[in-house]
């Protein structure tokens, strides 16, 4: 099965760039290359992503997929190798990476996130946890526009539940409001239907398609689903920290072969 999104596919032409690795590199440990501790998480990655677009991110456990979603979004830096973001370089292993106040001014500004414990402030309510990135950054809080938005993940009447009231689906459409609100030009998912049921997967899976769709946002998502990969454009593969392949229009029983032979395909690459 197939959820569309009806949105221009990843291959339409003269769209903007949300989103471009060149030649990112990330290792764990000490020893340097080749050191017995040290573990390449991320191995020469150079990627590109046009604005609008829903990317799962997929692969084996210890491919790279937090590593990669994490330097990407500026949660982490890479040894060597350039993230733009929108045009703008986020961060870099050169002397041309920005110092850490800027990266999160940056990160405000630019990127949203969505995790897979929802990460919201358990003593705030719905509506001050959609606007906390609005405050962090100083920015004026519309009432009526964040309003809207916690109507459009269905949590219009929620306003002054705090997170314990909710459940996690409930929750997880508060993150992706909170994620929306700051109008971010890219919105990282990492597992953001790992801990939800099947109904409230497809909701929220539905509304990160909608942040695409109607809000012209770009989500990055990663998954072990191929369910959850399924509602995206396209699917990028990762192992042993190297891209692994792209599916686009992903079907689950596609991504799901695929999945199964990419330690296949990595033996018949070396
Ligand atoms: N902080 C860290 N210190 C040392 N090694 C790390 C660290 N974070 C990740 N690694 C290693 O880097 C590699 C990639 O890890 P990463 O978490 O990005 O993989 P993943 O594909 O997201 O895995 P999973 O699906 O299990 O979450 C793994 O070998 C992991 O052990």
């Amino acid at each position: 099965m197939r959820h569309q999104t009806h949105g221009p596919g990843p291959e339409a032409d003269g769209r903007a760039e949300a989103l471009r690795l060149v030649r990112v590199t990330k290792t764990y440990g000490t020893g340097g290359d080749g050191g017995d501790t040290a573990v390449r998480a991320l191995d020469d990655i150079t990627l590109s992503l046009p604005a609008g677009t829903f990317t799962a991110v997929m692969g084996p456990s210890g491919s790279g997929k937090s590593t990669l979603l994490h330097c990407a979004a500026g949660l982490d830096r890479p040894d060597s190798g350039l993230v733009v973001v929108d045009g703008e370089e986020m961060t870099g292993g050169t002397g041309a990476a920005r110092g850490e106040a800027a990266l999160t001014k940056f990160r405000r500004t630019r990127v949203g996130f969505v995790f897979q414990q929802y990460n919201l402030l358990p003593t705030l309510t719905v509506a001050q946890n959609t606007v906390l990135p609005l405050k962090l950054a100083g920015r004026r809080v519309n009432r009526a526009r964040v309003e809207q938005i916690l109507a459009s993940v269905g949590l219009g009447d929620r306003l002054g539940h705090r997170p314990d009231q909710l459940s996690g689906g409930q929750c997880q459409r508060v993150a992706i409001a909170r994620a929306l609100v700051t109008e971010p030009s890219v919105i990282f998912a990492d597992e953001p239907t790992g801990a939800l049921d099947t109904r409230s997967a497809r909701d929220v899976l539905r509304l990160l398609q909608e942040a695409v769709r109607v809000h012209g946002r770009t989500v990055v998502m990663v998954t072990h689903d191929p369910v959850a990969a399924s509602y995206a454009d396209a699917v990028q593969f990762l192992a042993d920290g190297r891209l692994a392949g792209r599916m686009p229009a992903p079907t689950v029983d596609a991504v799901a072969e695929r999945l199964a032979h990419l330690g296949d395909d990595t033996l018949t690459e070396v």
